[in-house]
C-alpha cells in the first residue's frame, strides 16, 4: 500500500462535510490533513474529532485556506458558490486538485472555475453517485429515442433545508435530456408554473421542486405520451452515496492532466 492521498475537507461542519469526515475515517486510502470552515464560525480552532462530538482528531477546524491546502493532495468541497469559487483559486495556486460538490452556480460562477482548471484538476458534478450519473446517459439514449410526443418533466424531491432549486441533478439530467433531443436546455427549459400558464409547449423540458422534511434526493425524469409514461427514478437514501462518490473523485484527480472534469470521466462513463 503507497503513501496515502491527504484530503482536505471544506464546510467541514455541513451535512455533506460531517458525512466526508467519517467516510474519509473509514478508508485505507486517504488521510484528513485539513478541515476549513467560513470564518466566524464557532468550530474555528477547535479539534475536529472533539467538535463533531467525539475523540480528538489532530485536525484543527481553520478558515485559512492557503496553509491547510499547502500540506494536502485534493480538497473536496461541498460548501456554497462564493466559497467555492474563491477556494478554486486558493487551489490552484496551491497545486492541489479540487473536487466540488456544491451546487446552485450560475453560469458566471462557473466560468469563474476556467482560469483555475488550466493549473489545476477540476472535477465538478451536482451529483456524485454512481446511480444518478448512470440515469444521465440513460436518459440522454431515451430522450435521444423519442420525439416530441413525449413531454419531459423533471421532478426532484429534497430536505426542508436545501437552498437553490432545481437542485445541480435536476439541471444535469435536462441538460442530457436536451442534448439528447438535440436542443439547447436554456431555450427549452420550463422553471416555474403558476397561474393561467397556457397549456403546455409542445417541445419544453418542465421542472418541479418538492421541498420537505430530511429526504435526502429524489429525482425523477418523466417522458408522458398519450397512453402512455416513461418514468425514470434514482433514489438517494444516504449522503454516503455522495460521499464516497467524491472519494472516488479525489483518488481519481492523482496524477491527471490540469482540466475540468466531471464524474462520467471518473466513472468511465463519458463518450469519446
Ligand atoms: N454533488 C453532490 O453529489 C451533492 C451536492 N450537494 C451540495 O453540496 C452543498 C452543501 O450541501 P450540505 O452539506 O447539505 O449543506 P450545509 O449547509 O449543511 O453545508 C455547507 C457548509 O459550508 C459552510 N460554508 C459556507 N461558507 C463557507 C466558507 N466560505 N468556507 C468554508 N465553509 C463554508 C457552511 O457553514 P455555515 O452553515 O456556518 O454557513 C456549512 O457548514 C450544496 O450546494 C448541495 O446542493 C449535497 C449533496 C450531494
Ligand atoms: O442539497 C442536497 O442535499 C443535494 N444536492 C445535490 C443536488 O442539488 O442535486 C445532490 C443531491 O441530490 C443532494
Amino acid at each position: 500500500m503507497g503513501e496515502k492521498i491527504k484530503v482536505v475537507v471544506t464546510g467541514v461542519s455541513g451535512r455533506m462535510g460531517q458525512m466526508l469526515v467519517e467516510t474519509i475515517a473509514a478508508s485505507d486510502r486517504v488521510v484528513l490533513s485539513g478541515a476549513l470552515e467560513r470564518s466566524g464560525h464557532g468550530w474555528i480552532g477547535r479539534d475536529l474529532g472533539v467538535a463533531m462530538g467525539g475523540a480528538e482528531t489532530g485536525v484543527i477546524v481553520s478558515d485559512t485556506a492557503p496553509a491547510v491546502f499547502a500540506k494536502a493532495d485534493v480538497v473536496i468541497d461541498f460548501t456554497v458558490p462564493a466559497a467555492t469559487i474563491a477556494f478554486a483559486a486558493a487551489a490552484a495556486k496551491a497545486g492541489v486538485a479540487h473536487v466540488i460538490g456544491t451546487t446552485g452556480m450560475t453560469e458566471e460562477e462557473i466560468a469563474q472555475l476556467e482560469g483555475p482548471a488550466q493549473q489545476t484538476v477540476i472535477v465538478r458534478a451536482g451529483n456524485m453517485s454512481l446511480g444518478v450519473n448512470l440515469l444521465v446517459q440513460v436518459t440522454k439514449r431515451v430522450a435521444a429515442a423519442l420525439d416530441e410526443d413525449y413531454d419531459i418533466e423533471i421532478v426532484e424531491a429534497h430536505h426542508n433545508r436545501k437552498v437553490d432549486a432545481p437542485s445541480g441533478t435536476a439541471l444535469m439530467l435536462g441538460e442530457a435530456a436536451a442534448e439528447g433531443r438535440g436542443v439547447a436546455l436554456e431555450d427549452v427549459s420550463d422553471r416555474a408554473r403558476d397561474g393561467i400558464t397556457g397549456a403546455r409547449e409542445r417541445g419544453r423540458i418542465g421542472f418541479a421542486a418538492i421541498r420537505g422534511g430530511d429526504i435526502v434526493g429524489e429525482h425523477d425524469v418523466m417522458f408522458a405520451a398519450l397512453g402512455e409514461r416513461i418514468t425514470l427514478r434514482h433514489v438517494a437514501s444516504d449522503r454516503s452515496v455522495f460521499a464516497r462518490g467524491a472519494l472516488k473523485a479525489a483518488l481519481w484527480t492523482q496524477g491527471k492532466a490540469p482540466g475540468a472534469y466531471d464524474m462520467l470521466d471518473v466513472l468511465g462513463l463519458a463518450e469519446q
